[in-house]
């Protein structure tokens, strides 16, 4: 939290300004009352109204002081919180996509809103509440021992044993506070997943199945959250009780140094104030101490997320591919275990196009991810011009290349945003590469053309659509490397077969498709066909140097006619 502090200093320290003057004045006030008695006492009329005019301006200006305090405590934490979410948001951004997918996009979302509200409750808050009531208690304090020495005494070591508690239940709280926290992460991710599959659940009827599920987590959620309340409900209650037996002890006391005549009413009055001034700011201190310390984890977590670039990203030498892409040897495990792709070689050179084909979940689209620089934990070499991916910078290797997914991830804005997104092009351009994707005859049926909403995640498009919006986002890129993950299987074919052959004719691209569509016209086109099995190429070639032979890539064409 330091930096975050430093960062506002300046209004920090106005807000503890603030805040210490508005608690002295607020334990002062037991002053104004023992006089205000006292002078009632001996009926003095003249001193009375001396003191309503001093009361008057002085409550004044304690309120005026009181808002400012409130203000400003309000304004820092507002700014802090607002710093925080920025650094989480740009710790997030700043990862690469196997960084980014090793925890579930709702954790993230927690982290963000969750999490940085229980900060703002259980430390930010408290960490001005214990502040102010320091004040309060030290200054209290001093003025019990003006009043009187042996009441004084008594009061602190009933207050000792208030020390007591709380520190017994800090550790306690902690662990139940990141249990918390990680309960409300899973509600979250399970919560996205039910209603991202909206549609899935409706027209499977899976009403009774998401309720359940909901329930579970639901049940989980509120069961951590008492455990954790429970606690502090122990805590606050025992530390309340402690605090009203130093008031009682405080009374009684001064009951009897009343009757000894040690003591004026007045007096008894001003150390019945006063006592309150310590006990409460103590039972205050003491449940908002165990908090903000319950919150070291949440905030651990926080700082990982907002400190990844520090920590992880990486600058290398730019990547270039001027001449080819080479991978030797190359092996990849998602988890460690299972080998998905195992000493694969390939080379892609500029400007050829290259079609990987093989049955489903051979490691087709492992092989263009970990080509396009997605991951970095691959054995064996991946070369950029005689660069190894892993010495260059990776925002470098993401210009290079563009990828069309089957699945297309839109935006909830305009097709113009979806295109552009957010930077500037030519209107030729645009107009280009809307051409070339076979969009424009859907868009001369939109009055709103460009400018349609898309929905969320492309709900008002179809699928085909969505495609064709992906391909011209690519295309207006100009990007040296085009890579089609299945990227036309939604659209028609022969609107497919045509942005797929208008691609094959760009000369400088170098185009890498992977597609089931085993069309012999297209084939024929491409420079290789690289043919995957078991996470191996097993084969490669032009379309009529491995047809011509009986190939394993002849019989997978065949059974694919
Ligand atoms: N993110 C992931 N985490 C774990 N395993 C994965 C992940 N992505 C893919 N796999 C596994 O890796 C293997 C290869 O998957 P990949 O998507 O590369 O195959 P593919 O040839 O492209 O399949 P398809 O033609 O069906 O798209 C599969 O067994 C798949 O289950």
């Amino acid at each position: 939290m330091r930096p975050y502090i430093k960062q506002n200093k300046i209004l920090f320290a106005l807000t503890l300004f603030t805040s210490v003057i508005a608690s002295l004045g607020y334990v002062f006030m037991a002053v104004l009352l023992q006089q205000l008695l006292d002078i009632a006492v001996e009926r003095d009329i003249r001193q009375f109204l001396q003191i309503v005019v001093f009361s008057i301006a002085y409550f004044a200006l304690l309120g005026m002081f009181l808002y400012l305090q409130s203000l400003l405590s309000k304004k820092v934490v507002c700014r802090i919180i607002y710093q925080i979410r920025s650094d989480m948001f740009r710790g997030t951004m700043a990862r690469n996509m196997e960084d980014f997918y090793r925890k579930n996009t709702a954790d993230y979302i927690s982290v963000m809103t969750n999490d940085v509200k229980m900060l703002e409750e259980n430390f930010l808050l408290p960490l001005f509440e214990v502040v102010q009531y320091t004040v309060i208690f030290i200054s209290s304090f001093v003025l019990m021992i003006c009043f009187d020495l042996i009441v004084t005494i008594f009061v602190t070591m009933a207050i000792a044993v208030m020390f007591l508690v709380p520190g017994l239940l800090g550790r306690s709280l902690e662990i139940r506070q990141n249990s918390f926290s990680s309960k409300l992460a899973a509600f979250t991710v399970s919560l996205k997943d039910i209603l991202s599959g909206f549609e899935v659940i409706k027209s499977y009827s899976m009403k009774e199945y998401a309720a359940q599920r909901f329930d579970r987590e639901n049940k989980e959620t509120a069961r951590s959250k008492y455990s954790v309340d429970r606690l502090l409900a122990l805590n606050e209650g025992v530390s309340a009780f402690l605090s009203l037996m130093v008031q009682i002890v405080v009374f009684f006391l001064s009951a009897y140094f009343i009757i000894t005549g040690r003591i004026t009413v007045g007096t008894l009055l001003g150390m019945v104030q006063v006592s309150s001034n310590l006990a409460n700011p103590l039972v205050m201190i003491f449940t908002n101490i165990p908090k903000m310390k319950s919150m070291q984890p949440i905030i651990e977590k926080l700082k990982e997320t907002a400190n990844f670039p520090a920590a992880l990203s990486r600058k290398g030498v730019p990547a270039s591919c001027q001449n080819c892409i080479y991978a030797n040897e190359l092996s990849f495990s998602y988890d460690g275990q299972k080998e998905v792709l195992s000493g694969v070689n390939c080379t892609i050179e500029r400007g050829k196009k290259y079609v990987l084909v093989g049955k489903s979940g051979c490691g087709k689209s492992t092989l263009i991810k970990l080509l396009s620089g997605c991951y970095s934990t691959y054995r064996g070499e991946i070369l950029y011009d005689n660069t190894e991916l892993h010495r260059t910078d990776p925002d470098t290797v993401a210009q290079l290349s563009s990828t069309i997914h089957q699945n297309i991830y839109m935006f909830d804005e305009s097709i113009y945003d979806n295109i552009c997104l957010h930077e500037d092009y030519p209107g030729e351009m645009i107009k280009k590469a809307t051409d070339e994707s076979g969009l424009t005859e859907f868009l001369s049926g939109l009055p709103e053309g460009l400018q349609y909403q898309v929905g969320e995640n492309g709900s008002n498009l179809s699928g085909g659509q969505k495609q064709r919006i992906a391909v011209a986002r690519a295309l207006i890129r100009s990007k040296p490397i085009l890579i089609l993950d299945e990227g036309t299987s939604a659209i028609d074919r022969q609107t497919a077969y045509d942005i797929e052959n208008r691609l094959l004719k760009l000369q400088d691209l170098t185009l890498i498709t992977v597609t089931h569509h085993l069309d012999e016209d297209l084939l024929k086109k491409y420079d290789k066909i690289l043919y995957m099995e078991n996470g191996c190429i097993k084969e490669e070639g032009a379309f009529e140097s491995l047809i011509s032979v009986p190939s394993r890539f002849a019989a997978y064409f065949q059974l694919k006619k």
